[in-house]
């Protein structure tokens, strides 16, 4: 049995007049790749974001490795080994591939804003270290070759594994990818399927955001089905496909296709 990396316990979000979530209790297993699904405005995004650190929870806890996260600030969770990719790329354009990547590295690295203006040998040497691991990253997603073009010349696709590329340079333990199929043709999301599940092989364990179901149904190994805030099902691809709120809820098609 694996041990829990992430607990979330009792979390509700609340905006005027709309619980986005609502009691919501669950774990992810270090090693799992863990889906949560659920019609438009079920509360996926709002949960992303409790747990990434940008909503705060109206009520409950966030738990990494048992360590309570959610009164700590954004980065401080990076530091701690949660990393993130947007539903809206968040590439900057106007810097290279490379740089891009080594923002990810950035957020977690350790020289502070004195040192870095005072560029000492150690930040000089901490930011070849991070060039090199960038490019590594960047070889290992077949965008080497761009890595001194800016980030905006890339296509689309090229731009989402970029935003996986830069999640993955600072070494985390939780990867929360939101969408990462979203806007992809079949065959490049196929591909992003395949990406994933290398990662997840290789040890990372993974949050996942997703309405392609395609996606959802063959990477998971345990699926969390949102309905209006609440958990209407979890469990494996056949349980949560079969569950009758799941199918009410998504009214048979989507789920029933994959
Ligand atoms: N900042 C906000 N202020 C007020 N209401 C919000 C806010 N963010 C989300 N909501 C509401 O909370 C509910 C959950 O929204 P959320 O975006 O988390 O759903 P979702 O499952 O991510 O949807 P989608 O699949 O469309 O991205 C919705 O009713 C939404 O309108």
């Amino acid at each position: 049995m694996s041990a829990t990396l992430l607990e979330v316990t009792g979390l509700t979000c609340r905006f005027a007049g709309v619980t986005a979530v609502a009691d919501l209790s669950f774990q992810v297993k270090a090693g799992e790749i863990k889906a949560v699904i659920g019609p438009n405005g079920a509360g996926k995004s709002t949960l992303f974001n409790m747990i990434a650190g940008v909503t705060r929870p109206s009520e409950g806890a966030i738990f990494l490795d048992g360590a309570r996260i959610d009164p700590l600030p954004t980065f401080e969770r990076a530091r701690r080994g949660i990393a993130r990719t947007f539903q809206n790329l968040q590439i900057f354009r106007e810097m290279t591939v490379l740089e891009n990547v080594m923002v990810g590295r950035h957020l977690v690295g350790r020289a502070t804003t004195l040192t870095a203006m005072l560029r000492t040998p150690a930040v000089r040497a901490e930011e070849r270290t991070m060039a090199e691991a960038g490019m590594a990253l960047l070889e290992r997603f077949g965008l080497a070759g761009r890595a001194h073009q800016p980030a905006g010349a890339l296509s689309f696709g090229q731009m989402k594994v970029l935003e996986l590329a830069r999640a993955l340079a600072g070494a985390p333990r939780l990867l929360l990818l939101d969408e990462p199929a979203a806007g992809l043709p079949h065959a490049e999301a196929d591909r992003m399927a395949q990406t994933i599940r290398g990662l997840n092989r290789d040890g990372m364990s993974v949050l996942l955001v997703e309405h392609n179901m395609r996606m959802v149904m063959s990477l998971s190994h345990d699926i969390l089905v949102l309905n209006n805030g609440r958990r209407i099902a979890e469990g494996s691809a056949d349980e949560v496909r079969s569950h009758p709120e799941v199918l009410s809820a998504y009214l048979g098609e989507e789920v029933e296709d994959a």
